[in-house]
């Protein structure tokens, strides 16, 4: 029929032709995933149960976090499958299985694979489409963020804390008051600008963050991703591909971040080229130059690829760490018999000290953003991989296929009680040192010795006791950054304003298959001091 049409040339019927082949092809292609399904499960037995697991994988889009819940209870720390539209995922809670995910190579179990999966880069980040295996390329970001970025917090944070004041006075200033004290704020809309502000800051220099329409394209770049990610995941591959190109056409705040970064891109490449001959270039200190600078020396990567880096890095870093600032702050308004605790510590301790510790001090906070973060993580899973070739536990416990997923039950885990008393209660000094809090009520000098200092221990960045941040050689290495910044914006939350929910009761997020989502209209009432 379509060869007909394109003989007789009738665009109209060559458009119902493409349509109605889509539409065999999705029937299809969704038949032989149920196929595909039925045959390869352990309880196939009857079309009624085949339905009912297809019904509940499908609900795993708007109840993923209550199904993996419901399942890690029944699974008692064994090992169990998930199935999903497109997919399944074995999921473990024992720490000797996480340890054998970490210890897999990258061809078996890979986290770029779940991670191109999950983001389908092709479509949304202006065509870079990543390689299955992680370091195929290098890993220069790796290095950028964990080394780079990291030691030069002290210098950046000053810069990061006087621009998050100015933005919330300014957002203050802008906002209806009635006794010149208090305004009413959507908080989401609030944390994403100030996250995303700080980030091409500490990125890229303050030449970006101040680019207005550079900065919008960052912030609408999160939610496009979002969007095209899911809507091409439940699509079969064969309409996958066009979708994708018509979407990417329409949404295309990535291009603009691409266009943006790419001539300064351009710009250090050529200076490394000219420093190779000897010539006299300029210094710069940030994420673009030291990408550049740990490529590969034997293949040194084009503008093109650093950008395509940098426009990931910014994906990974705005969309959690406002989704997980958000909802400390909420927890700050649920929980107000902390607020002045946590004033004693910023005000007794000072932005100096937190600035010099490199935004390690702040114990107290510390601790409160872990506590946040283990009873309202962002994410149910971590540690994704995707596997490459079959993998199996040691013990016999589980196996996954090439193409399925391999997680951990990272909100499952954070509840247990075998490694935090009294889970399900909220204690938001639960990871302070005794000796600390005991200083608390007393003498502020010397809680304030124990805040400053490079010593000082940070439990919210700690990956031993939870999975907020994944798991050794791939655990996050942007949590450094990632917990000064969410500490300096809490921190002058609490130290400028009197806060609450405007409406506590009202319900602050929905879920969407793992992960859950603030509500951006959820307002807090907000009090100069
Ligand atoms: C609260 C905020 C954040 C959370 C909860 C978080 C969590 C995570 C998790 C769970 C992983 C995967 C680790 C694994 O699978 O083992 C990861 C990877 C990563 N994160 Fe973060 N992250 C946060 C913020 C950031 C920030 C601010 C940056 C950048 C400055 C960043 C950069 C990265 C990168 C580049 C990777 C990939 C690492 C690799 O390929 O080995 N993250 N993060």
């Amino acid at each position: 029929m379509l060869l007909t049409t394109i003989y007789s040339s009738n665009l109209g019927n060559l458009l119902l032709s493409c349509i109605s082949l889509a539409v065999i092809f999705f029937f299809l292609n969704r038949l032989a995933s149920i196929s595909k399904w039925f045959f390869s499960s352990p309880w196939h037995q009857s079309p009624l149960s085949l339905l009912k697991r297809r019904a509940r994988a499908w609900a795993f889009l708007f109840r993923g976090t209550a199904i993996i819940e419901e399942e890690y209870t029944k699974a008692d720390g064994n090992p169990f499958f998930v199935e999903v539209p497109e997919n399944r995922y074995l999921i473990v809670s024992s720490w000797k299985h996480v340890k054998e995910i970490d210890s897999a190579p990258e061809h078996v179990l890979s986290l770029q694979g779940a991670a191109k999966e999950l983001l389908q880069p092709k479509h949304t980040m202006s065509k870079f489409n990543w390689m299955d295996k992680r370091g195929a390329e290098g890993v220069p970001l790796i290095r950028t963020l964990r080394v780079m970025l990291t030691s030069h917090l002290p210098e950046v944070l000053p810069d990061i804390r006087r621009s998050l004041n100015v933005l919330m006075d300014d957002t203050f200033e802008s906002l209806s008051t009635k006794d010149g004290k208090t305004v009413t704020a959507k908080l989401y809309p609030m944390v994403i600008k100030g996250i995303a502000y700080s980030n091409a800051l500490a990125f890229f220099g303050e030449e970006f963050a101040k680019n207005e329409k550079f900065m919008k394209a960052g912030m609408d770049f999160i939610e496009q991703t979002l969007l095209i990610a899911e809507i091409l995941r439940l699509l079969p591959k064969t309409l996958s591909e066009p979708v994708g190109r018509f979407l990417s056409s329409k949404l295309n705040s990535s291009q603009v971040l691409f266009e943006t970064l790419l001539p300064v891109a351009q710009q250090r490449v050529d200076e490394r080229e000219r420093a190779k001959l000897g010539q006299k270039v300029p210094q710069h200190k940030d994420c673009i130059q030291w990408t550049m600078e740990s490529a590969p020396k034997a293949t040194p990567w084009s503008a093109e690829r650093i950008v395509y880096e940098l426009i990931a890095l910014w994906f990974g870093s705005v969309h959690i760490t406002s989704t997980t600032a958000c909802f400390a702050i909420h927890d700050l308004c649920l929980h107000l018999e902390y607020i002045e605790p946590l004033r004693k510590e910023i005000e007794s301790t000072g932005w100096e000290a937190f600035t010099q510790s490199g935004g390690k001090s702040f114990p107290l906070l510390d601790s409160f953003m872990k506590e946040s973060a283990r009873l309202t993580p962002v994410e149910s899973v971590s540690t994704r991989r995707m596997a490459l070739e079959p993998f199996h536990l040691s013990d016999g416990s589980g196996i996954v296929q090439p193409g399925e997923w391999i997680c951990t039950a990272a909100r499952g885990m954070m509840m247990d009680s075998s490694v935090f008393a009294n889970p399900n209660e909220f204690q938001g000094f639960r990871f302070v040192d005794p000796l600390v809090l005991e200083k608390l009520d007393s003498n502020t000098d010397t809680l304030s010795q124990q805040n400053g200092g490079d010593s000082v221990k940070t439990n919210f960045t700690d990956i031993a006791d939870w999975q907020l941040w994944g798991t050794g050689r791939c655990a996050c290495p942007g949590r450094y950054y990632a917990a000064a910044v969410m500490k300096t914006m809490l921190g002058l939350f609490v130290t400028k304003y009197d806060m609450k929910l405007t409406d506590p009761d009202a319900v602050r997020y929905f879920s969407w298959r793992t992960f859950i989502y603030p509500f951006p209209g959820t307002k807090v009432t907000l009090s100069r001091r």
